[in-house]
């Protein structure tokens, strides 16, 4: 019989002492003592690492978001592309996240709802921020963050600056003239659909070769929709299916609310165009 397989004799590294391991570099001991369930319940950590995790993904989301933002305002704007991309891909392993949360019945979600308080996803900081990013903007959605400035100062200083859609929208104005008033409007607000925006969007469907890149901008652009509209719809079936037409901890009227956002477009003319092609 021949020895058990070692590794080290392939040349694996098995000694740390004073080398940067997996462990170090990953900060892993950190991330997996930030997971403290309040109560007995089987399930609340499926609960806290469901979030937790979705919270890491924002983070990247963030990050690929604002750099395609800036991305978006040099004259070429295809690096962006890959970064959409990647962000709509996000949003899919977000939405495949809840086929584990689903597991969850009504009776054990009941076992530890009382533990959450008034906690809810609704003061989520990352998410406000990407809705922001994405031209979603409500500065009422701040006022749960009064309580930490910086926080507070990080989603004042997003509404100041431009969209992603805002900024898309330069790029096409670069190539058929938009007006002033959609080019200089107030960030703090959302985008309202845009007759000359909508006729814009549609010269460039109806001309994909001439515009290729703007044409290409705008099917990423739904494609990200498109999957952050599918996100927002495991949601509220996930909540309907966990705990019915309850208010949420939160306290807003809990499906009803959710329902509500289903109806957010993020960019209004790119649907609507579609109808007259
Ligand atoms: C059993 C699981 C879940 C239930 C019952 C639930 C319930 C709710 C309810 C009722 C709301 C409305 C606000 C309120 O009054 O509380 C809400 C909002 C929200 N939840 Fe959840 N949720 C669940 C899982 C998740 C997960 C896994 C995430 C991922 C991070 C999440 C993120 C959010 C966000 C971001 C909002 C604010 C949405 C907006 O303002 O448009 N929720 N949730
Ligand atoms: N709003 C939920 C509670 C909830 O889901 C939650 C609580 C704390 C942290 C994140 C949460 N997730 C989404 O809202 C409820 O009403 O049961």
């Amino acid at each position: 019989m021949s020895d058990p397989y070692d590794p080290a004799r392939e040349g694996a590294q098995m000694a740390f002492d004073g080398r940067m391991s997996y462990g170090d570099y990953l900060q892993i001991d950190k991330l997996l003592s930030a997971q403290a369930p309040l109560s007995d319940a089987h399930d609340e950590m499926l609960f806290i690492i469901q979030h937790q995790s979705s919270e890491l993904w924002m983070r990247l989301a963030i990050h690929e978001l604002s750099a395609a933002r800036a991305a978006l305002g040099e004259t070429d704007v295809r690096p962006a592309f890959k970064m959409l991309a990647r962000v709509s891909r996000i949003f899919e392993q977000l939405n495949s996240a809840w086929d584990v949360l689903r597991t969850m019945t009504p009776s054990d979600y009941t076992t530890f709802r009382g533990s959450l308080g008034q906690s809810s996803g609704f003061q989520s900081h990352q998410y406000r921020q990407i809705e922001f990013i994405l031209g979603n903007r409500n500065a009422a959605m701040i006022r749960p963050h009064a309580h930490r400035p910086q926080v507070m100062a990080l989603l004042q200083a997003e509404l100041a600056r431009p969209s992603v859609y805002d900024v898309a929208l330069r790029a096409l104005n670069a190539a058929i003239p938009l007006p002033a008033e959609v080019l200089d409007r107030d960030p703090a607000s959302t985008h309202t659909e845009n007759e000359a925006v909508m006729a814009a969007w549609t010269e460039v469907y109806r001309a994909p070769q001439k515009y290729w890149s703007l044409y290409e901008l705008a099917e990423k652009l739904v494609d990200l929709e498109d999957y952050f509209r599918r996100w927002r719809f495991n949601h509220v079936t996930t909540v309907e299916r966990v705990i019915g037409f309850k208010r949420g901890t939160g306290g807003t009227g809990g499906v009803s609310y959710l329902k509500r956002m289903l109806e957010v477009e993020l960019f209004p003319e790119l649907w609507h165009l579609r109808t007259g092609l």
